[in-house]
């Protein structure tokens, strides 16, 4: 490595140089992870090696064997990581070592708030990568030839962390990257062979090619000796290893390799099938997640595998789009190795696996359900409202995502979506039929709601949809084990075999009753509401809104509104409480305008009890205070 030419110093991007800040000073308290960030790039260098091999089968063969090598100069203090891999080319040292190349890490130290230990928080989430390097060491050398290019096109970048770094061009004679890290006077502990060692099998066990560090002998007057160099790790693609040989920890650390997450995964699933078809599928759900969930472009998919040999990341075609957040690889035996994106779009063996991958997705997530309760609660919490899009979108496995499906309810009583509709089911009435259930803007205003009042007196569960994909979700949803679905704020009451018969004779009894007050109430609300009824529904409230069976709920209104539809207006049925006292005195008002006033007060209170905004606010006011005039 001589002939210094082309010497250029660069400055960091912004951001990176904001992120190491941060790395420094957020991973002091687990500083040896920098080593696990190393040999997992370095073992991506040596899959995409091996891709790239495919068509360039010569830049492997020169040096077939592809490992990972760790020196430790305890005197020198530094410790060298060496890898046999892809390398760099002078253009990626720069855009790789110098920038933030990941969208979604760039746009979070964007913004960061500045406090410390919020930001030192998010910083685990986002994969701390390379610059961890940083964290132990403070000043970093990186020698790369990429594979292909000509020995004196290999490239030095040297940094201490500060701001900038510096690229030159130099002579290097095997293809790949070796590091130089000269620790911190506060990190020499580091150069340690026995703790290096110690650290590679808590976190590279599961790394597929060999990571050597030389032997360590003891002669027999206790002196230290050096030998050849050994593998450290079982050096196996971990998903190729049986099953009952693997530990819960390689599973935790393959994942967090795949995944650049720093938490553990709340449930994995490993298979191999033979066969017609043969793949090995390893599949993660995640603990948190990721920013970018929501994002047309977020990064979603399976790393691909054909033989063992790394073929893409982010295969997309694997699972639909609502389990989007599972993590994971698939190896096949079928596809070829020259296979794309594009040849993924479509094909037999493709949909197949997609498939069996979407129901072993759906049978982990519901034994989670059946015997980790709490996890499962954490699962729904980050990925339930990606799961609700499986119900529309993947009418075949309705079935399975329905059992997955949690609600708040009048039972639960908080706002925590925990009852499944299995549970619902199990705790019906006798006689009930109907699967009850009401859409709100929140929490608060579906348990207050006054439609809410019959059931609770008959003591029936009614969940509580208050996520505005809920409405949405609905339209969707006939029934649930044979028992159809009921907005309890929409069409007829119907109690079906929960009414006795003396509910239905009152219910004869007071239609009866209130037909001149409804008819009165009618001539005066007839361009406001579709129609008057007395109902059984309230006990404690005078009046509430109804909706047709088939209309749109508040939120899918928002939506189709907000994307240019026009929608024919709807007017709801105002039902009215006859026992309730302000209703007992409407009815017993003879005075026109007095009773004009109360009407309209009735049912600007009804459209506020549903959560709705009045059409004209002040005159509600207005007129409201002309009555707490009186009685002052
Ligand atoms: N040993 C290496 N050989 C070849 N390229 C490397 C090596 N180490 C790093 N790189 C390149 O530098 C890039 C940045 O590495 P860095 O670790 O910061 O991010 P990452 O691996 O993409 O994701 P993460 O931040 O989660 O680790 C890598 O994507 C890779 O292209």
């Amino acid at each position: 490595m001589t002939d210094t030419v082309q010497k250029e110093t660069l400055g960091f991007q912004t951001e990176v140089s904001k992120l190491l800040h941060l790395m420094i000073h957020s991973l002091y308290s687990n500083p040896e992870i920098f080593l696990r960030e190393l040999i997992s790039n370095a073992s991506d260098a040596a899959d995409k090696l091996r891709f790239e091999a495919l068509t360039h089968a010569d830049w492997l063969s020169e040096d077939p064997e592809l490992k990972i090598w760790i020196d430790v100069d305890k005197e020198a203090k530094t410790i060298t990581l060496r890898d046999n891999g892809i390398g760099m080319s002078r253009q990626e040292v720069i855009d790789n070592l110098g920038t933030i190349a990941r969208s979604g890490t760039s746009e979070f130290v964007k913004n960061l708030t500045g406090d410390q230990k919020k930001d030192a928080q998010l910083i685990g989430q986002f994969g701390v990568g390379f610059y961890s390097a940083f964290v132990v060491a403070q000043k970093v050398e990186v020698y790369t030839r990429r594979a292909g290019v000509a020995a004196s096109e290999a490239v030095k970048w040297e940094s201490e962390g500060e701001g900038a770094f510096t690229v030159e061009s130099i002579d290097k004679a095997e293809r790949g990257t070796t590091i130089v890290l000269h620790l911190r006077p506060t990190q020499e502990e580091f150069a340690d062979a026995f703790r290096l060692k110690n650290i590679i099998h808590k976190y590279a066990e599961h790394i597929a090619i060999p990571v050597c560090m030389k032997a360590q002998k003891w002669n027999d007057e206790g002196k230290e000796e050096v030998g050849d160099y050994e593998a450290v790790n079982k050096a196996a693609a971990l998903w190729t290893r049986p099953r009952n040989e693997i530990s819960e920890e390689e599973y935790q650390g393959f994942y967090k390799h795949i995944a650049h997450d720093y938490e553990n995964p709340l449930a994995w699933n490993h298979n191999k099938v033979e066969g017609k078809l043969e793949y090995t599928s390893l599949l993660f759900v995640p603990k948190r997640a990721p920013h970018d969930l929501y994002q047309r472009d977020g990064v979603r998919g399976l790393k691909l595998y054909v033989q063992r040999v790394f073929i893409m990341d982010d295969a997309e075609q694997f699972l639909p789009m609502y389990l989007r957040f599972v993590k994971g690889i698939v190896d096949s035996n079928d596809l070829p190795l020259n296979v794309s994106r594009e040849l993924l779009q479509s094909g037999k063996v493709v949909d197949s696996m997609k498939s069996a991958l979407t129901r072993r997705v759906l049978d982990m997530l519901t034994s989670m359900a059946d015997s980790k309760a709490e996890d499962y609660a954490a699962c729904w919490a980050q990925f339930g409202n990606v799961l609700k899009e499986g119900v529309a979108e993947d009418q075949s496995n309705q079935d399975k995502v329905l059992k997955l499906l949690r609600f708040a309810s009048t039972l639960s009583g908080d706002a925590v979506e925990s009852v499944a509709l299995a549970d619902y089911v199990a705790r019906m009435k006798e006689g009930q039929e109907k699967i009850y259930y009401l859409t709100a803007e929140n929490f608060t205003a579906a348990s207050q709601s006054p439609h809410l009042e019959v059931f609770r007196k008959k003591g029936v569960e009614v969940l509580l949809l208050t996520d505005r994909l809920d409405e949405w979700l609905m339209t969707h949803l006939t029934e649930f084990d044979g028992k159809q679905f009921q907005h309890i704020a929409k069409g007829d009451l119907d109690l079906g075999s929960l009414s006795s018969e003396e509910d239905k004779k009152a219910e004869e009894q007071l239609q009866e009753t209130s037909q001149p007050l409804v008819e009165r109430l009618q001539k005066i609300l007839a361009d406001k509401v579709q129609a008057v009824k007395a109902t059984q529904r309230l006990t404690d409230s005078p009046a509430c809104l109804v909706r047709s069976q088939y209309d749109l709920g508040a939120a899918m209104r928002q939506l189709l509104e907000a994307s240019g539809q026009k929608l024919p207006e709807s007017k709801p049925t105002l039902e009215i409480n006859p026992s309730h006292p302000l209703v007992a005195r409407l009815s017993n008002t003879n005075d026109d305008a007095r009773f004009e006033t109360l009407a309209l007060i009735v049912l600007d209170q009804a459209t506020l009890a549903e959560g709705s905004a009045l059409a004209d606010p002040a005159a509600y006011v207005k007129r409201l205070n002309s009555l707490l005039m009186e009685l002052v």
